[in-house]
């Protein structure tokens, strides 16, 4: 048993909570806000996130940074990509100084293109062997009553994955090991700008010709820059890389397929911002990504083109054209 802090009790975060409570962990969630916090302590429950879902004995929740990390032999970080490095900057101070992190997070940073890991490792001074991530087909709603789901997580240092494969796996979670961060971490954000793609493809009345043609080249287009960085292939053939994208691109629980059904049935960005706080990595990723591509001499055309309608630049429509009228090229390309 371990003692372990996550930040913060939104949708992974609790979910991802209640894999280490069941694998018998002491988990302390860390809440932003005193009425989620005080409904997980009261009521056993996170009633924003999950209602009905009843939570583990071995969870509680806190709104204070310094408690939630006291002991702490792992930090788990589960909050919006683009807020990490600020949250951090804060956290970091109080991290006991062996405890080993381990990214949920499925983006890219705005500006920097840096992926998680590589913020945590800028803002903590934490070594490779103290870095680890989580990634896979992980819906959060369906991990939080238990249905059965693998993933994978990934450390530099083998070891250390293995002691976080262990912490992590419960009854109805199983995770694999891996030690190519960066192919994990590309497959989760990169798989969020495809989802959008599909989800705009589905919005616009399309059927499963357009969504499989739109993943199966999204999944080339992540292999491309992946292995361009660094990556081994085999791992976006994995549950961070296809196993994510089919979670995603096939189900209506994904955030960032439903925020492109809302583009493709022609609601602005900020139309859909209006109608929801929940985070869709993908609308900022989209432009990180894109980013990152072209620093790297690498072809991102669906990256380009997402971010081009999230943007307003040109209509859902327009991206799909777009994709069909492109010079033809040979498939390996
Ligand atoms: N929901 C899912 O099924 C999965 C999500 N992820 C990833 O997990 C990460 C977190 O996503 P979710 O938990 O789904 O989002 P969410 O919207 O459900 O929860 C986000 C949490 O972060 C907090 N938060 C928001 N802004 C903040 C700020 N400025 N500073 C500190 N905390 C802030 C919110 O209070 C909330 O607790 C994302 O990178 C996402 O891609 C990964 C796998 C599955
Ligand atoms: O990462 C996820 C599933 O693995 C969750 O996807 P969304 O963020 O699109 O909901």
């Amino acid at each position: 048993m371990a003692r372990v802090a996550v930040f913060s009790a939104g949708s992974w975060g609790t979910a991802f909570g209640i894999v280490l409570a069941d694998a018998g962990n002491e988990v302390t969630l860390w809440a932003r806000r005193e009425d989620v916090c005080a409904n997980i302590n009261d009521k056993r429950e996170n009633t924003d996130y999950f209602p009905g879902v009843e939570l583990p004995e071995g969870m509680r929740a806190t709104t204070d940074p310094a408690e939630a990390l006291a002991g702490a032999e792992y930090v788990v970080l589960s909050v919006p990509s683009q807020s990490l490095r600020e949250n951090l900057a804060q956290w970091a101070p109080l991290v006991p100084e062996d405890a080993v992190f381990i990214s949920l997070m499925k983006g890219v940073e705005l500006g920097t293109t840096k992926r998680m890991s590589e913020v945590i490792a800028e803002v903590t001074g934490a070594g490779p062997e103290r870095i680890a991530v989580v990634s896979g087909p992980n819906l959060a709603k369906e991990i939080a009553v238990r249905e059965p789901a693998a993933s994978v997580v990934a450390c530099a240092d083998d070891t250390v994955a293995h002691r976080v494969q262990e912490l992590c796996h419960s009854r109805a979670f199983r995770p694999y090991r891996s030690t190519d961060v960066l192919g994990c971490e590309l497959g989760g954000a990169y798989k969020n700008v495809v989802g959008l793609c599909v989800g705009m493809a589905v919005g616009l009345g399309f059927g499963d010709n357009t969504t499989a043609s739109v993943i199966t080249r999204g999944l080339a287009e992540t292999a491309r820059l992946a292995m361009k960085l660094g990556a081994d292939p085999l791992t976006l053939m994995g549950l961070a890389g296809l196993g994510d994208l089919v979670a995603t691109c096939s189900s209506p629980l994904s955030r960032n397929r439903t925020f492109g059904e809302k583009l493709g049935q022609g609601m602005s960005t900020d139309e859909i911002y209006a109608t929801t706080k929940q985070v869709a990595e993908g609308a900022k990723s989209c432009s990180s990504i894109l980013d990152l591509a072209r620093r790297n001499g690498v072809d991102a055309p669906i990256a380009e083109h997402v971010d081009a309608v999230v943007r307003g630049e040109i209509s859902a429509r327009e991206m799909m054209d777009a994709f069909i009228s492109r010079q033809t090229k040979a498939e390996r390309d």
